[in-house]
């Protein structure tokens, strides 16, 4: 039996593995669910329901083919030992990036079956043929899934054919109401939209707060669960580009590009051996108060509150706005990247392990330079009017405009109703720098902490 493994590539235009297995002969497009996954990582009741979406579509497009989409919810060794006891012999089909292949290798060596994998071989970036090989792969004709899929007769009882057991799955973490839906069409609209027009201040506005909502192009999503494939998206934007004739918007595209090379890129760079600084020593003691406050959005200051919210309802953040909100409360703050790191990335929609780990090292220091922002002055510069800070904090939202970085400094700030900063930034941004500083300079921890640094701290009004 034909078995397409579906994962993070829930779609079925450019779907290799799904076209090869329809020209093998009958088969099964399976859906996996392992309890496990979902327990001990960071998905959440959104990426649930981003997916769930997907896969509704997905469903529906196979079934417009003649086949049907099948679901398991069980460790993927199980659903394929069970699988093995019905078929004399299986051959499995999925993308490289299938992100159970190591199961599944490790199940077809010892149960002598066939895998067949399909993408790029992209596995680390510091090998010289890397930029041959990619650019061959995002120029390659796409994968056409012929217009019929046969499917056996009878499939096993114990695949589901619907998503109504998952019901009972137990989350992680808030649905989201106002957030990007999942599904191939939506992908494809959101490309299309962009390329129609979004684009044409991309590079102006995709790190501004809310401007960059509209312009940039809002892929993440759809690429991280395959709802679209980055080729199709390469393909149609350089062709795009071509068809442009003035030479701003190539500009404007040949970003968004880069952008997208660089996504594949930290995805596939090789992390094991790699060696990370140890910043521990000069961490302060977990402060489960500060925590809950930066995650819920009430720390007082403004631009990291409207962050956090706008994260909250939408599920997604610009670029500037994800650096500066860990940066935050591992470098200003000093508390450990751990806990911060996997509520963001349950929250993230477009939450991608290898993107997001590596980003998080990156603005806590553990890949070098510690830098320590000053999200004040950030938001100044990233948010000038306010306009992002009044849409998610209502308390602000009729402040003047010279007030909205630090309406402490406002002569009314108790009527406001609005959070007391919960510490004074330029303090512990100054604290921060020198145990930094001493740190590096004489490579032992910092000034041991004496009772009363947290009251130094804190804000003075
Ligand atoms: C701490 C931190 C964590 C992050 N975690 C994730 C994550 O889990 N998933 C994720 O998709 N992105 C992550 N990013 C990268 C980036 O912030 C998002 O890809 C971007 O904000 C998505 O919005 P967009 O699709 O409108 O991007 P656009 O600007 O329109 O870019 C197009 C596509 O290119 C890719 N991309 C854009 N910027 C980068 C970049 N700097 N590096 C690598 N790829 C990029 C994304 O796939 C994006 O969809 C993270 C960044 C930081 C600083």
């Amino acid at each position: 039996m034909n078995i397409v493994l579906f994962n993070k590539d829930l779609r079925i235009s450019d779907h290799q593995p799904l076209a090869e297995a329809a020209k093998a002969g009958e088969v099964l497009p399976l859906y996996i669910f392992e309890p496990s996954l979902w327990k001990e990582t960071a998905l959440s009741a959104r990426h649930f329901q981003f997916i769930v979406e997907s896969l509704e579509e997905l469903a529906k497009g196979i079934e417009g083919k003649g086949g049907r989409l099948l679901y398991a919810i069980d460790e993927v060794e199980r659903v394929l030992d069970n699988l093995l006891d019905i078929y004399d012999s299986i051959n499995l089909f999925a993308h490289k990036d299938y992100r159970l292949i190591d199961k599944a290798e490790k199940w077809v060596k010892q149960n002598e079956q066939v895998l067949f994998t399909f993408g790029p071989e992209l596995e680390d970036v510091r090998d010289k043929q890397f930029d041959h090989r990619l650019n061959s792969y995002l120029k390659e004709m796409l994968a056409e899934v012929p217009s019929k899929i046969d499917v056996p007769l009878k499939t096993p009882d114990f695949l589901l054919t619907d998503l109504k057991k998952l019901k009972n799955f137990k989350f992680k973490g808030n649905k989201i109401r106002f957030g990007q839906q999942g599904g191939e069409g939506n992908a494809e609209e959101t490309l299309d939209s962009f390329l129609e027009g979004r684009f044409s201040n991309y590079i102006e506005n995709s790190q501004k707060p809310l401007p960059s909502s509209l312009s940039s192009s809002r892929l993440s999503a759809y690429i991280t669960w395959g709802n679209i494939s980055i080729r199709s998206i390469y393909q149609k934007t350089a062709e795009k580009s071509q068809a442009c004739e003035l030479e701003e918007g190539k500009k404007q595209l040949d970003e968004f590009l880069s952008k997208l090379i660089a996504r594949i890129k930290v995805s596939s760079m090789e992390r094991q051996n790699e060696q990370l600084a140890d910043l521990s020593v000069i961490k302060r003691e977990w402060n489960e108060d500060w925590y809950r406050r930066w995650l819920a959005g009430r720390t007082g200051i403004p631009i990291i509150d409207a962050a956090m919210k706008s994260l909250d309802k939408t599920g997604w953040m610009n670029f500037s706005l994800r650096g500066m909100v860990i940066s935050f409360i591992t470098n200003s703050l000093l508390l450990d990247e751990e806990k911060p790191s996997t509520a963001l990335a349950e929250l993230y929609l477009d939450y991608e392990p290898a993107l997001h780990d590596y980003y998080i090292q990156l603005y806590s220091g553990l890949r070098g330079k510690m830098k320590i922002m000053d999200p004040v002055k950030i938001g100044r510069q990233l948010d000038p009017d306010g306009a992002f800070i009044r849409r998610y904090i209502p308390e602000l939202s009729r402040l003047p405009a010279e007030y909205i970085h630090e309406p402490w400094l406002y002569p009314g700030f108790y009527q406001l109703g609005y959070d007391a900063p919960m510490v004074d930034v330029k303090k512990v941004n100054k604290y921060a720098r020198l145990q930094y500083h001493e740190f590096m300079g004489r490579g032992k921890p910092g000034r041991q902490k004496t009772v009363g640094d947290d009251e130094q701290l804190s804000f003075d009004i």
